[in-house]
């Protein structure tokens, strides 16, 4: 559903250039729930714009939704949805009219436009809204509105910019579900960009960590974690110094330290390495008294890949901008 290759942005001014987007490569299924994570100012709505048209890359090139990005504009506009940061819905209009009217730009019979909208509303918890100005509409349904205007010409492909900004956790867990459910009941790709850490845990399938404009790991969460980071373990024994010596040929034991009367390591499935480690310690008289595991976090995948946390690097980015 998506091929990109190469996918570069550099903004420059007089006084600044800026390599907002740095030659990332990736691919999407169809089908797929894939989320861009990255910090503040990681290039993710860059990419996101590149892809929907919005933005003429740099150079690269990406096959999107079927259709070459740069020499079929207009066939990848008909064929995806792009929901951006702001609200796509002007606030002045009436919430069936504006939809309906959505439709119809996209050449669908006035008939059907109709009835799709009166679908879409029942399914986002918008029913009766029909009538409603938009701007009456609380944050969490402007937002569901936003994603019906993004999918009223049902494309195969949606590309939605930090969907959940703002929300409150109510209504962000309601967003959660109707993103969800677009794949589930219309097979939807669904790409999209959110600095949340929790978003992506609990939404997406796949993700793809962007950092300073480049793709620096990919894969499932869960993957990520494992791989990436590991469980991190304390334990407690009499003998931490011999325990750290058995630890250290776990396969795949790292950063092991020891103070007093413990010793605390990462690998890749504490739930795997306890059960043989307090067997061996045992054996080699050096009981384990209590220990604990825990599962590492997405921030601990980005502070192993970059050093920092994705919190702190969120807190440390300027903005830098400058006019294309
Ligand atoms: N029109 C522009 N002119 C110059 N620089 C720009 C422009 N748009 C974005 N940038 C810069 O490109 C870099 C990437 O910005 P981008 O908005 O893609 O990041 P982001 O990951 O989407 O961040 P956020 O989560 O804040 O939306 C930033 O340094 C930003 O200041």
């Amino acid at each position: 559903m998506l091929k990109v290759r190469g996918l570069t942005k550099t903004f420059r001014s007089r006084r600044n250039t800026v390599k907002a987007v740095q030659g990332v490569d990736f691919d999407v299924a169809e089908g797929e729930l894939v989320g861009f994570l990255g910090p503040n100012g990681a290039g993710k709505s860059t990419t996101l714009r590149m892809l929907s048209t919005l933005l003429r890359p740099t150079s690269g090139e990406a096959v999107v939704a079927g259709c070459d990005l740069l020499a079929d504009p207009n066939g990848v506009r008909n064929r995806i949805g792009y929901v951006g940061q702001g609200n796509g819905a002007g606030a002045g209009l009436r919430v069936g009219e504006e939809l309906v009217m959505q439709a119809r730009l996209y050449g669908m019979p006035a008939a059907e436009a109709r009835s799709q909208v009166t679908d879409l509303l029942k399914q986002f918890d918008l029913e009766g809204m029909d009538n409603r100005t938009v701007s009456t509409l609380s944050g969490g349904q402007r937002r569901r509105l936003d994603i019906v205007m993004g999918i009223v010409h049902r494309p195969g492909l949606v590309f939605l910019d930090e969907p959940s900004t703002a929300l409150d956790p109510q209504s962000r867990s309601n967003l959660w579900e109707h993103i969800r459910s677009l794949r589930d009941r219309h097979g939807t790709t669904v790409f999209l960009t959110t600095h949340y850490l929790d978003e992506v845990d609990a939404l997406c399938e796949r993700i793809l960590v962007i950092d300073d404009g480049r793709i620096i790991t990919e894969g499932t969460p869960d993957s990520l974690k494992t791989e990436v980071s590991g469980d991190l373990v304390t334990l407690h024994t009499g003998a931490p110094a011999e325990a750290a010596t058995v630890i250290g040929h776990l396969p795949g034991a790292r950063e092991v330290t020891t103070d007093a009367t413990s010793v605390r390591f990462r690998v890749p499935r504490g739930d795997a390495a306890v059960p043989v480690l307090v067997r061996e310690l045992d054996r080699i008289g050096a009981p384990v008294e209590a220990v604990s595991t825990q599962r590492p976090t997405l921030d601990d995948v980005f502070l192993t890949l970059t050093g920092r946390s994705l919190r702190d690097a969120e807190a440390g980015a300027g903005d830098g901008a400058e006019q294309e």
